[in-house]
């Protein structure tokens, strides 16, 4: 385990390209010991820029939930460096951390993770809440973001009167709650009928194109087909990667038959 600060190390990488928004040079992490031992994540370096949407698909098992709670401060490396927008966060203290989930990553998960009691505007407007926003400011720009998802109508309603599809887009509006540089999402449409799943992917369609830094770990060549590049994960590792035209309109995405 890395030494803690509750202060984000001022690390800066610099790189002619300009600094990437996510930097990921030998992250490892490992459960268990001795013949046990499972090396989830084994050694990634990656980079995204500003903007870029990438996704990674791999077998199941291949450690790409670790990945990403490792990359979000869900859990901690067992070693490696990650910066964000040039910031050093592997290692940084419980104080740091939560703060940087709050309002630095923007989290969609498969099984959504809504809170049941709140209606979806307070789903929406509760990251900006905890992070120090008025409560209008807050509900102003959570009915903004519902009504960027389509869901305005259904502001009011608790999680457990909307489809499946509805509750996976207001987590992605809740995601988008604190204006974070990366958002990144786990299986985002892992739960989801196929209509269900067209809509949530016409909404990272849309976020891509408005500038939104993704890391997209998904099953689904429809999700994948909307990044810029498919990295290819095996036993922890990154073992190939292709970069795509992004969006739906490239070249895989006409493969799996979607039409823009
Ligand atoms: N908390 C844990 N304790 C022990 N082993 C774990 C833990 N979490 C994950 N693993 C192991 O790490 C490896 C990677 O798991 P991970 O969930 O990251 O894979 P995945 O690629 O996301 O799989 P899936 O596509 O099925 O969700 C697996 O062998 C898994 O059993």
């Amino acid at each position: 385990m890395n030494d803690t600060t509750d202060d984000i190390a001022d690390e800066s990488t610099d790189d002619a390209a300009g600094t990437p928004v996510l930097r990921v040079r030998g992250l490892r992490k490992q459960y268990g010991a001795g013949e046990g031992m499972v090396r989830a994540v084994d050694g990634v370096d990656l980079d995204i820029g500003a903007a870029e949407t990438v996704a990674v698909m791999g077998p199941s098992g291949c450690g790409k939930s670790t990945l990403l709670h490792l990359l979000g401060g869900l859990e901690r490396p067992s070693g490696g460096q990650v910066w964000l927008q040039g910031r050093r966060i592997d290692g940084i203290g419980e104080k740091a951390l939560a703060r940087m989930r709050r309002t630095d990553i923007g989290f969609v998960f498969q099984s959504f993770h809504l809170m049941e009691e709140l209606t979806a505007v307070e789903n929406v407007e509760l990251p900006a809440l905890l992070a120090g926003r008025s409560p209008r400011a807050a509900r102003e720009r959570a009915a903004q973001l519902l009504e960027q998802v389509g869901l305005a109508e259904r502001a009011h309603f608790l999680p457990s009167a909307l489809s499946g599809g509805q509750r996976q887009r207001v987590a992605l509006a809740r995601a988008l709650s604190n204006e974070p540089p990366l958002v990144l999402a786990d299986e985002p449409t892992g739960n989801l009928d196929s209509a269900a799943t067209v809509e949530v992917l016409r909404l990272f369609e849309s976020l891509h194109r408005r500038g939104q830094t993704l890391l997209i770990v998904t099953h689904d060549a429809r999700i994948a087909a909307t990044a810029d590049r498919l990295i290819s994960m095996r036993d922890g590792a990154f073992v190939d990667e292709t970069r795509l035209g992004g969006g739906s309109t490239g070249r895989l995405g006409a493969l799996v038959g979607l039409e823009d």
